[in-house]
């Protein structure tokens, strides 16, 4: 008698996984390594920014007081007694009648409060002195930035987990982090199993596929901030794939199989985490594709024992396994941004269980619509090129039309959302 496996709900799947709290770790990289990995700690402003009061023009530094009475027809005349560029020190205090010349940047002089740009001064030489003369009233505080106008001492910029973009990078230099504390990638360990399986660069031959699952995942690892560490493929043959796994299991934080979880007379991996001693999870999810995605814990090591079939294995990697590499990276939002859409083809097929429909956003008359990446089948790998997005279409319904409202799981967002849920719905 063939195993009957009852279904469970993707929501109720998703919290026994995390129900095991995975933890990430930290390293060290240098600055220049660090794009596209995630914070390790918070990053706290170590100093004022900017740190000393700096001139935003071109131009002359002055005592505001200087220019009491000055108009149009009243020119007030200084004495250019100093000339600084970013960079330098002023050493001369200015006294009254007094201005320096300064570039943007540069620190403003001791005895001035203001700075007027070039282009509303005038400037002359007499007997090799410069001078310049203003014939506009300014204010105390005019054209100056001032220290910690932007940050004081001690201000939480960036949390961490954050994903270190130019902007982050940014900030990291400001405060002088030559070497970053980011998460640790985990590794994640990938074995394809499979009898039908070739090598990518094997030539065709009857009844054989190419792996394509292997390269698939790795990428998905990759897009997730994780590291991929392939085992290879495996024949559907019980010993070898046992010792594989359980020895590929002592060196990754955890460990994606792709094929032989459903019910197949060789598909071994119920009696691979029979004999593993795994505590299975489940091994049947209210969804399609990837139904039979399992997933189970062998001594604190999550295993997923992702579908055989591209698109359900492509589905089970983003639905589970993410989530589990987010932990990992200490990015608070787990799950996929979900946003809203209109659908842009109709999609008559019934839906008993949940269905991640493969698809992509196009903007049409400021409308989001999403739209079919190709077949709609467990079984096929062509739409997975054209998806950026999964549809989710709920289950028990009859189908959807051209121009109904769906829910969308963004594949390529960095950002992402803390539930698995929709956090706010547009009615
Ligand atoms: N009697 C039943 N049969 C099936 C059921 C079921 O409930 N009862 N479920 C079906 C569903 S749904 C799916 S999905 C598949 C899942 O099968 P497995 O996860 O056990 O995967 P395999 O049998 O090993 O392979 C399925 C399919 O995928 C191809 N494959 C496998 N590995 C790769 C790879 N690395 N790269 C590319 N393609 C791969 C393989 O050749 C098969 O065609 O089971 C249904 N059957
Ligand atoms: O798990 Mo299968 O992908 O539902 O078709
Ligand atoms: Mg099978």
């Amino acid at each position: 008698m063939v195993e009957m496996r009852k279904p469970i709900q993707v929501s109720e799947a998703i919290e026994r996984v995390l129900g095991y709290r995975n933890q990430g770790a930290t390293e060290y990289v240098s600055i220049n390594d660090c794009d596209n990995r995630r914070l390790g700690v918070n990053i706290v402003a170590e100093e004022p920014v900017p740190s000393f009061d700096k001139s935003p023009y071109d131009g002359f530094a002055f005592s505001s007081a200087d220019t009491n009475g000055a108009g149009r027809n009243h020119p007030v005349q200084f004495k250019v007694v100093e000339h600084i560029g970013a960079g330098q020190v002023p050493v001369v205090k200015l006294k009254k009648g007094q201005a320096t010349r300064i570039m943007t940047g540069a620190k403003i002089p001791e005895g001035a409060d203001c700075v007027a740009m070039f282009e509303i001064c005038q400037t002359y030489e007499e007997n090799g002195q410069s001078f310049m003369t203003i014939k506009r009233q300014m204010n105390a505080g005019q054209n100056i930035i001032r220290k910690e106008s932007e940050v004081t001492r001690g201000t939480k910029l960036v949390d961490r987990g954050k994903l270190i973009n130019p902007g982050v990078k940014a900030l990291l230099a400001t405060f002088g982090y030559s070497e970053v504390c980011v998460a640790k990638r985990p590794v994640v360990g990938v074995i394809a199993t499979g009898t039908e399986l070739l090598d990518v660069n094997e030539e065709l031959q009857p009844g054989k596929i190419r792996n394509s699952n292997a390269y698939m995942i790795e990428s998905q690892i990759i897009r997730a901030g994780g590291e991929c560490k392939y085992y290879g493929k495996l024949a559907d043959e019980f010993e070898p794939s046992y010792k594989l796994i359980r020895n590929a299991l002592n060196e990754v934080d955890m460990l994606i199989t792709t094929g032989g979880v459903s019910v197949g007379d060789f598909d071994l991996m119920p009696a691979i985490y029979e004999k593993l001693g795994a505590d299975v999870l489940f091994n049947k999810v209210a969804m399609r594709p990837g139904s039979v995605t399992t997933v189970a814990n062998c001594a604190g090591k999550m295993m997923f024992g992702l579908s055989g079939n591209p698109s359900a294995c492509y589905v089970g990697f983003e639905l589970f396994t993410r989530p589990v590499i987010q932990q990992y990276l200490f990015n608070p939002n787990l799950f996929l941004k979900r946003i809203s859409a209109v659908l842009g083809a109709d999609f008559p097929k019934p839906n008993p269980f949940t269905r991640f429909v493969r698809c992509y956003i196009t903007y049409d008359d400021a409308q989001i619509q999403a739209q079919l990446a190709g077949m709609d089948k467990s079984n096929v790998v062509t739409s997975l090129a054209h998806s950026t997005c999964l549809m989710i279409l709920p289950g028990g319904t009859r189908g959807f039309q051209t121009g109904d409202e769906v829910e969308v799981l963004l594949l390529e967002d960095n950002d992402g959302q803390r539930e698995f849920q929709h956090v706010q719905r547009r009615d």
